[in-house]
């Protein structure tokens, strides 16, 4: 074999790793956008029930609502910093970008659509503030009425009344209606553009090795839940207290204008006194948000290694585990309980002790006949109106503090993967693309050429070869550990290559440099693509270009869905993917791989009663089947994408001998070329030859031989 893998030793200076950000992790409460339906009813004196914007009553439920106990957040918590970015000028920006794009046309086409119904949604809002104005004053006319004892005008102010709640029902409806609903549209464009950025040239993989943020399903779900609804329910309040503001500031300043400058100065005072009690909350949502999902990541993970608890008797020490986490909680929803406590506090006192102000002014304005009754209703009104609208931080402080979390955490994911667009024109980005390049090989240079593994992508040559691997000195991804030092090797059409050594040594992390997933080091990874695209050619094999290559991981994965869907996995969702496999050829699959008694499962389904079986029962496969079944379905599925090399990774350690063999067979009749790792002796005798990767100390080497000139006694008594 002229083909040589060589792998010289030198010693080299450890690199600096690449810095891995920590980042926060939040939890909000919605504000309090939706007001009753229904209108306030006239009141006498000292009335407040009719807020603005958000009104006092939306600020009694702020005070009433505990943000510690509502949500928790899924998956794994951890990277997660201590305390909240509170600049305002960085949460401004992160706000800006992250509500811009849906907005404008550039980035969202359907963004005129949204436009119209912000703006209908605006309209709405404003109508509500003029029924609010329209019952201040139908208010007054109805207690003077009363104060007159004038019968008639008494119930013909009813009248009225009851006459115009049908009429200003529906615009309160329809506003809430409507921002509903564009709440909806906007969360759904959202999440499904970050999802994609998210997948996109594998940012997932990238984010959740470098730990650069936490929970990124969290962020995706909830969090985009949240700010959508609450960058909605905000800017409606806003208009709505401006609105407010300015047409109640007339009444009161019409009625009694000193009155007026004292709401204002009482409201600032109030602002600043909250925002210094109300401080500490904005770490504390930070904080509750990441032991959340600590917590609930524990009870996530119980559920997904159920049996290996159950074997080792683990009950006690898991439940313990929870304890711990749910302390580590509920210490800190304390806390929080503890700063709402305190906060309430002032908001009621803040509330209460001025709500008599109005009357005391007025009252006396009154008993010298220089107003009529109703006017003290009305001055209290629009009195309770503005001190809500100038108040929107003193009452909306739990909400202010959880959205500027919010804002943070999701500007925080949007840098992420910004940053991994950087990081990655450092190497798949700079795969060159087959159409722009030259005939033959085609290469691109990288940024940093010395520190990055370079990707490249060629038409195949004359020499049938599928891979090659120049040159490569692999690095772990924090550039922490040297794994291999000038590794060469290359794998031809019908070749099979058994990788060997020690547990650690690095046999998988040269198979993640070869998928480009690692890419830390120096070297160059090629992979000739065939000019005849395997399974057949045309419209249907487009995408299909990364499967010239197959990987089977070391565990096996299990997707959710149907057999079928495990089978064409990934391309499960394509039309092109079931017309070019029919059942018969999924199924003959299943029989190959000795899993022909899969067919015969079945399915109940509650709703409608009824039996999904085959190919279309869809199970939690990763629970109903064993490891080695697992595996072989594996098999299955790279039999059913047959590419031109297949690379597996102790793909069938969990297999007897006898199906171990079949599998090798299978891969053979196929015409799979491969390259395995594994430490079964038994793999040998499907290989031709064998890499062994080495390292003693800081030394690294690799030898290459024949399988028929290895030694696998001497090999495994040394390792
Ligand atoms: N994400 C990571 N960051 C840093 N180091 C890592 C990471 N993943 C693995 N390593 C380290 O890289 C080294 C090589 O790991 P690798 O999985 O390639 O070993 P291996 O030879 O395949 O081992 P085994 O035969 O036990 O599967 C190990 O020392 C491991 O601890």
């Amino acid at each position: 074999m002229a083909r040589a893998i060589r792998m010289a030793i030198r010693k080299r200076a450890r690199p600096g790793g690449y810095g891995s950000k920590a980042s926060s992790s939040t939890r909000r409460s919605p504000p309090s956008r939706r007001r009753s339906p229904t209108p306030a009813a006239p009141a006498v004196g000292v009335s407040t029930s009719s807020g603005g914007c958000g009104g006092p009553a939306a600020g009694r439920r702020s005070l009433r609502r505990n943000p510690f106990t509502a949500r928790a957040s899924r998956s794994q918590g951890s990277q997660v910093q201590e305390a909240a970015s509170a600049d305002v000028s960085v949460i401004y920006e992160r706000f800006v970008k992250l509500a811009k794009p849906y907005w404008t046309k550039e980035s969202n086409e359907n963004a005129r659509q949204a436009q119209l119904m912000l703006a209908g949604v605006f309209a709405l809002t404003l109508g509500c503030t003029g029924v609010s104005v329209l019952f201040n004053f139908l208010g007054r006319d109805f207690y003077n009425a009363l104060a007159e004892k004038n019968v008639d005008g008494f119930w013909h102010q009813m009248q009225v009344y009851l006459a115009t709640i049908p009429c200003v029902i529906p615009v309160f409806v329809f506003r809430d209606y409507f921002s509903s609903k564009l709440q909806l549209q906007w969360r759904k464009w959202m999440t499904q553009n970050l999802t994609r950025e998210y997948f996109d040239k594998r940012r997932y993989y990238k984010l959740q090795g470098e730990r650069i943020v936490d929970n990124p399903d969290q962020r995706l779900s909830a969090d985009v839940n949240a700010f959508t609804d609450t960058a909605l329910g905000f800017s409606l309040t806003i208009l709505n207290c401006v609105v407010d503001l300015v047409s109640f500031s007339n009444i009161l300043y019409s009625i009694y204008p000193p009155l007026f400058g004292v709401l204002i100065v009482y409201a600032i005072g109030g602002t600043a006194i909250s925002l210094q009690i109300g401080k500490p909350l904005v770490e504390i949502n930070f904080k509750q948000e990441k032991t959340e999902a600590d917590f609930r990541y524990s009870l996530i993970r119980i559920r997904d290694n159920a049996e290996s608890i159950a074997f080792f008797r683990g009950e006690r020490k898991e439940v313990e585990m929870l304890d711990n986490r749910l302390q580590v909680a509920l210490d800190n929803a304390l806390r929080g309980i503890v700063k709402s406590r305190d906060l309430s506090f002032f908001q009621s006192f803040y509330k209460y002790i001025i709500t008599l102000l109005p009357a005391a002014v007025i009252a006396p304005l009154f008993f010298r006949g220089e107003i009529e009754f109703g006017v003290i209703n009305q001055s209290s009104s629009a009195f309770s109106h503005i001190l809500t609208d100038v108040s929107l931080v003193v009452f909306q402080f739990e909400s202010l503090a959880g959205f500027s979390a919010t804002i943070d955490r999701l500007g925080q994911f949007v840098e992420a993967l910004e940053e991994s667009e950087d990081h990655h024109h450092h190497h798949q980005e700079m795969m060159m693309s087959e159409e722009s390049a030259p005939a033959g090989e085609k290469t691109e240079e990288v940024l940093k050429p010395k520190q990055v593994i370079q990707l490249r992508q060629a038409s195949d040559d004359k020499s049938h070869t599928i891979l090659s691997v120049e040159d490569l000195s692999l690095q772990t991804p924090d550039g922490e550990s040297k794994l291999t030092e000038h590794l060469n090797l290359s794998v031809q059409k019908g070749d099979s290559l058994l990788v060997i050594g020690r547990s650690g040594v690095g046999k998988t992390s040269v198979l993640r440099a070869i998928a480009g997933l690692w890419n830390v080091g120096e070297g160059t990874v090629t992979n000739y693509r065939s000019r005849t695209t395997p399974g057949g050619g045309g419209e249907a094999n487009r995408g299909r270009e990364d499967l010239d290559v197959f990987f089977l991981p070391q565990r096996p994965y299990m997707v959710l869905g149907t057999l079928r869907d495990q089978l064409l996995y990934p391309f499960n969702d394509s039309e092109s993917a079931s017309a070019r496999h029919t059942d018969e050829d999924l199924s003959k699959i299943l029989q190959d791989v000795l899993l022909g008694d899969l067919l015969d499962r079945c399915e109940l389904e509650t709703e409608p009663e009824s039996e999904s079986c085959g190919l279309d029962a869809d199970m939690d496969w990763s629970s109903c089947l064993s490891l080695g079944e697992q595996q072989r379905l594996a098999f299955a599925r790279l039999l059913v994408n047959k590419p031109n090399l297949a690379i597996l990774d102790e793909s069938t350690s969990a297999l007897d001998v006898q199906s171990e063999e079949k599998m090798y067979e299978l891969l053979k009749r196929f015409g799979i070329s491969y390259l395995s790792v594994g430490h079964r002796p038994t793999l040998l005798k499907y290989h031709k030859q064998v890499l062994q990767l080495k390292r003693e100390g800081e030394e690294y080497s690799a030898a290459l031989m024949e399988s028929s000139e290895m030694d696998m006694e001497t090999y495994l008594l040394s390792s």
